[in-house]
This record gives C-alpha cells, structure tokens and sequence, in this order.
C-alpha cells in the first residue's frame, strides 16, 4: 500500500464530513456526473471480481435502485454490467429520482434494461445489487417500502450494498426503521462510521473500502481536529511497538509495570494478566496479589517480581504494602479478579503520578468511589469497560447505540482515556479523537479474555504513550484472538491459549 492508500484506509466519517468532502471535490470542477462515473467503474470491478471469487459465472442481476446517488451509482453498475453482457433487471421503489439519476434511469430503459416490480426481479435474478439508500437516508424506512426491505431479506438471495446496507444510519450504525441485510458492502471513498459500529455489523457482511481517489487535503480541509476518529490498521498497531531494539539496550529501558490483580476466587486472573503483561515484552514486571497467590504465580511467571498483600477474610487484598515506592513503575494495571472486597486499594493508586488502567472490579470499585475523582488525577487514566461496566460508571450515557459518540462523551467526562469493549471497540481519548479496531472475532467473548488485554495494555503503556499504545494493544489482543480462532477454531480460544498467539500474530505481520 502507499502512504495515501494507508492514510485513507484510517479516516472514519459522518455522513455530514462526507457531504463536504464531496462538496469541495465538486466545487473545485469536478463534474458530478464524472465522479459517478468512476465510482461506479470501481464498485462494478470489485464486484466482478467477488462474483469469480464465489465462483458465480454470468449470475442474473436485479438492482434495487433508490431515488438519490446511490440508486445513480447502482444505474451505472447496471448499465455497464448489461453492456458487458451480463442478465439485468433494475427495480425502483420510489417514483421521483434525482436528476441526474433520472437521467441514468431514461438511458438504461433506452438500452432495453427491463423495469421490474420487486417481485418479478426476485423470481428472475441470482443475486442483488443494493443501491437504495446510501448516506443520503435521512428518515426510518417505512411503509410499502419497509415491506418490500422485509422481503427482500426473507429472499435470501446475496447481497452486495453500494456504500451501505440501505436503512442503516451512515453515523450511529442503527437500523433506520428497517435495513437491507448485506453480504458484501462496498464503502465508497472513505470509511463510514456505520461501518465500525457495533449496531451495524449483522447487516454490513463483508466490508470493503473502494478508494476513488479524494485528494488528503480536502479530508483535512473538513475534518475538524477536535471530533476525529480514526480505524486502527495492523499498519498503524505495528508500527506503534517499541521495535525494532536498539542494539544498546537495559531492561528499565523498556519500563517497570505493576500489576495489582487475583485474589483466592479470581486467582488464574493474575496469571493470565501476567502473561498479557508477558507478551508486551515489557522490561521489567511487578505483580502484586493477595500473599496466598504467591505459590501459585511464581511457577507460572517465574521472571516476575511477585508482591504479596495482607489478605481479607474472603481472600482479596486488603491493602497494598507502605513499603511500595511508586517512582519505580512506568505503568500501573488494576482490576482483573480482585473483587469488590479488595476496596481499599484504590484510593492510593489514584493518588499516584504513574499512567493507571483500570479494568474489571478495579471499575466498579471505581463507580461506588465516583469518577470525580478521576479528575483529580496528575497521570493519564485508561478506562477499559465492556457495556456493562461502562453503564456503572456513566448511567447517563447509552453504550449500545452510537458508541463513537458515548466513548467521546465518557473520555471528555472523565479526562481518562476510555476503551469499550465490543465487537468493534471503540476508544475516545480526551482530545475528542476516537479510535476504532476494526476486525475481531467473537471467540474473544469469553472469561479471562479481558485480563489478557490488561496485561498487554499495561506492558505496553509502560513503554509507550498511553494513547498509542492503548491502540496497539486493541488491535493486538484482537488479531490474536483472530489467528487462535483460525488454527483452534473459535471453541478453542480460551484466554490461556489467547497469551499464546500474542507473539506469533507480530511475527507473522513483521514477516
Ligand atoms: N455525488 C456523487 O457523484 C457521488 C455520490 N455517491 C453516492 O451518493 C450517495 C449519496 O447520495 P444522496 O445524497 O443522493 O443520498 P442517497 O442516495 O442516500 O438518498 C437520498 C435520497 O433518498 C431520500 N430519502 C432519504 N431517506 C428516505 C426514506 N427513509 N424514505 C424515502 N426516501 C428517503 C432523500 O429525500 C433523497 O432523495 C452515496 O451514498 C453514494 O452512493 C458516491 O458514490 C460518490 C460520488
Ligand atoms: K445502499
């Protein structure tokens, strides 16, 4: 890839940046028409090129063509694909198109392309081009056209959308009244934030970026610093990492993590923090657990430097020992299995001056003390909540619908850095700028995965600016999850063998 292609393939839009992304593009000459054009050239391409793929030779197409551009776009691709010698038919929905998509409707009947009502073009095509609605929906699908959407998804026929399954909300990724259920979705020019919203992932199918050329700096032209979000590429993760070593090198200079974690309930949680924590190659690594864990950990983690904690009755820390200097670490990692007998330990890490994660009990304890305190804090605070934590800790922001804007809201609330987990986790730092990963697998939904990404965070917040490194770690953490699934299938991904595949997925991109 060049370093557009790259630089591209990590902006995430609105609907809104689009528009005037596209509106510089015109204003500067380009004719509209043209744009079109070539758009449609690119998606028709890469369609042609999954069809063989599928092994679908000459497949009869119908193309669902909507009033806007998008229905403009889907008239070209019927258009060339007919020229080319392909079987197609064309329905229209709604009566009155745009401009210059009527023009593209009059020329396509001219050529002899049948209209068809929506049943007609089910009965006779193989496979569906989606060009209802693009980013231009506006309101929820409803009426005939919310039950022609209905059968269209009970067809069962494949899908392919032009930018985005019609119905879904190009921003929030939610469904808009109802939506076309895609399997392969073209994004046109840049990424969509739908298209790395959790709401939107059943109905996107396979996604892929159609570059059509926009120049970089009418992207910076519109993009306002302060409200930016970016998709995390393996590119970016990767080059994040403190590699290659200079050849001079002493382990402090690759930091000091402290990891307070486990207690008698929870105490595989320490060992699969520590390995997390293993993996990021940090210098040097501290664990502290309640005093009966030690035993346990040091034959696991025998290159740690186990501290062991007076004990409650129920077996969590009861409190973290004075003789601790806090100077020594250049990271802090709190929560996996400590439960929410473990309470008094959060005050002093707060007080500390070292970058501090807090994860699992670490958030709710955080919750029952109020996240005000946060505010208080000299040091950078990551967050790593998953739905339910996070509703905790900000009752009044909703996690489940548009989680770019509840991540952005928590991180400005908060002053901390906040990670939601999800099938595409979301990241907002205090800046305003949100972070997306964009591949993941659900083999990941599983106990103890989660104290492996503190580990990882950790180690590599030690070495690393919090707001890179929490990057990497996500993607990381995922493409291990990923890689193990492939090999073990996603059965066999628990946490333990997740610490495995940790290595071997940067070798294998290094490569
Ligand atoms: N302008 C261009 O030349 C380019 C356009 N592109 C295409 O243009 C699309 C955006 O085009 P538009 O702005 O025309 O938007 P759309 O094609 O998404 O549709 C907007 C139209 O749908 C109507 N509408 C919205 N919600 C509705 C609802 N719920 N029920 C019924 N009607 C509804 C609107 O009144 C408007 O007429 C992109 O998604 C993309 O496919 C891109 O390919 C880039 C180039
Ligand atoms: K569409």
């Amino acid at each position: 890839m060049t370093d557009r292609q790259n630089q591209i393939s990590e902006v995430v839009v609105t609907a809104a940046e689009m528009r005037a992304i596209e509106n510089r593009l015109f204003a500067a000459g380009m004719p509209v028409a043209a744009l079109m054009e070539k758009v449609a050239g690119l998606v028709t391409r890469r369609m042609r090129a999954e069809w063989e793929r599928l092994g679908l030779t000459l497949p009869k197409v119908g193309v669902i063509v909507g009033p806007g551009h998008n229905g403009g776009d889907a008239l070209v691709i019927a258009r060339e694909l007919y020229l080319q010698g392909y079987d197609v038919a064309v329905t229209q929905p709604l009566g009155k198109l745009k401009e210059l998509t009527q023009s593209h409707a009059e020329y396509g009947k001219s050529l002899g392309i049948p209209w068809l009502s929506l049943e007609e073009l089910l009965q006779s095509c193989d496979l569906l081009i989606d060009g209802l609605f693009g980013f231009g929906l506006e309101r929820p699908i409803s009426g005939d056209l919310a039950e022609q959407v209905a059968q269209i998804n009970q067809s069962k026929k494949r899908v392919f959308s032009i930018d985005l399954p019609s119905g879904i909300h190009t921003d929030t990724g939610e469904v808009l009244g109802c939506a076309i259920r895609a399997d392969y979705t073209f994004c046109l020019g840049l990424w969509k934030r739908a298209c790395l919203q959790d709401g939107a992932l059943e109905f996107l199918g396979k996604v892929e970026l159609v570059d059509f050329g926009i120049p970089l700096g009418d992207i910076e032209a519109v993009l306002a610093e302060s409200s930016r979000c970016y998709r995390i590429t393996g590119q970016r993760a990767i080059a994040a990492l403190p590699l290659p070593r200079p050849l001079l090198f002493h382990k402090y200079k690759a930091g000091h993590l402290l990891l307070v974690c486990g207690s008698q309930e929870y105490a595989g949680s320490a060992i699969l923090t520590g390995l997390g924590a293993r993996a990021s190659g940090v210098g040097m690594l501290s664990i502290a657990v309640p005093q009966s864990l030690k035993p346990l950990l040091v034959p696991q983690l025998p290159e740690a430097l186990i501290i062991p904690c007076p004990e409650t009755d129920t077996g969590a820390i009861a409190e973290l020992p004075d003789t601790l200097n806090w100077d020594k670490y250049q990271a802090i990692a709190c929560g996996p299995g400590i439960t929410r007998s473990a309470a008094s330990i959060l005050p002093p890490l707060l007080q500390t001056s070292q970058p501090l994660i807090l994860d699992a009990d670490g958030l709710n304890l955080l919750s029952d003390l109020g996240i005000s305190l946060l505010k208080g804090r000299s040091a950078p605070t990551l967050l790593t909540p998953h739905a339910g934590e996070f509703k905790r800790l900000f009752p009044e922001i909703n996690p489940t619908g548009d989680r770019i804007q509840a991540v952005r809201e928590a991180s400005q609330q908060t002053g901390a850095i906040v990670l939601l987990k999800g099938a595409r986790t979301a990241i907002g730092s205090p800046t305003g700028t949100v972070y997306l990963n964009p591949e993941s697998t659900p083999a990941l939904a599983r106990g103890g995965s989660g104290d492996v990404l503190t580990g990882l965070l950790g180690g590599l917040v030690a070495q690393l600016p919090p707001e890179i490194a929490i990057q990497s770690a996500t993607w990381w953490h995922a493409q291990a999850g990923i890689l193990a699934a492939q090999e073990r299938t996603a059965l066999g991904v628990d946490a333990f063998h997740l610490t495995q595949y940790l290595a071997p997925v940067v070798q294998r991109f290094l490569m």
